[in-house]
């Protein structure tokens, strides 16, 4: 019984604080964002839940509050679905924080279907990508005014399984649920590779992780409930729990360790090799130009 996860589950054993630092975690009322953001507000930081749903994230937060004595917790809503929400998402924390130390971009789905959204974009590749790379390169003024602070990207072991076509970045021509999924997380990581770059010698460090392997949430569109079901509970037995899956976020959050880190790929709390692509800066580059397009917002504007 979970043999996998004793073979690679990292623990993170800082102790550090966050009394005094603000981090955002979207996704925060479900699975890995859930732990994370209770983690966090256990460590004394004013915690942003960054969620689509007001309600599950009130319930979220009455937990982490009950459960942590921090009060400091407060809800933003966000949905990753739309860029205007994403805007509007932004100009209300430019509003109400001064500083911003950590970013969490969490949140993520699978098996969201083949249609393109009031962006103009294919749903899977906008919310598990596009909206999260327009979320940072908005809040990369307040994070460097805030430096040393960090963005922390939750990919997925899963983008060692993409098909790149560069000519097909959308995805307009509908791959499969499980390869837009694929996709999107190796355009995490190698948004990771091209933003500490652009970011060198600020002291704002971005890495990408995968979490681990966690009965979540994420598994809810999967269509047949026989399989869903096969799936939760077999990942439930054998796997890890969300709070395990939770830690190398939280490492890559709070450890001194990793305090000059930028740029790389983590697992288990530990430095891990991504697939090539996502070590291609060329393509890294080209990616991050045509990301600019796509969601019609600079990093140079500001
Ligand atoms: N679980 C695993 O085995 C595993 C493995 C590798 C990577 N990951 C990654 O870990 C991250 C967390 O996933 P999880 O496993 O904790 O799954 P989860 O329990 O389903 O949590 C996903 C979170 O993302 C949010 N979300 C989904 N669509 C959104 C949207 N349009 N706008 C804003 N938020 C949205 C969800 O909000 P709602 O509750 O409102 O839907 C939820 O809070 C994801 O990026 C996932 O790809 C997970």
């Amino acid at each position: 019984v979970k043999i996998y996860q004793k073979l690679t589950c990292g623990i993170c054993r800082s102790s550090a604080h966050m009394v005094g630092k603000v981090v955002i975690v979207t996704g925060a009322n479900s699975g890995i964002g859930f732990e994370t953001a209770k983690d966090l507000a256990n460590r004394g930081a004013r915690v942003i839940l960054a969620c689509r749903s007001v309600s599950r994230a009130t319930a979220a937060k009455q937990i982490i509050v009950k459960e942590t004595g921090n009060k400091d917790i407060h809800i933003q809503q966000l949905d990753l679905k739309s860029l205007r929400s994403v805007r509007e998402f932004c100009e209300q924390i430019k509003k109400t924080e001064k500083r911003l130390d950590v970013l969490i971009n969490n949140a993520g789905a699978g098996g969201l279907g083949n249609y393109t959204t009031d962006d103009g974009l294919h749903v899977g590749m906008q919310v598990n990508f596009f909206a999260s790379f327009l979320l940072t390169c908005q809040l990369v003024p307040l994070l460097k005014s805030s430096a040393p602070s960090r963005i922390i990207n939750v990919s997925s072991m899963i983008h060692k399984y993409a098909e790149l076509d560069f000519d097909n970045l959308n995805m307009e021509k509908y791959w499969s649920d499980y390869q837009v999924y694929a996709n999107s997380k190796l355009f995490i990581n190698l948004m990771t590779l091209e933003l500490s770059n652009r970011l060198k010698g600020t002291d704002v460090t971005v890495n990408a992780l995968h979490p681990g392997v966690a009965a979540t949430n994420l598994f809810r569109n999967i269509p047949n409930a026989f399989i869903r079901q096969l799936v939760e509970r077999t990942l439930g037995f054998m796997f890890q729990t969300p709070w395990e899956a939770s830690q190398t976020s939280i490492y890559l959050a709070v450890s001194p360790e990793v305090a000059d880190v930028s740029g790389r790929y983590f697992s288990d709390c530990r430095e891990k090799e991504p697939s090539k692509l996502s070590q291609n800066h060329e393509l890294a580059k080209k990616l991050w130009i045509e990301s600019e397009k796509l969601v019609k917002y600079s990093l140079q504007e500001n």
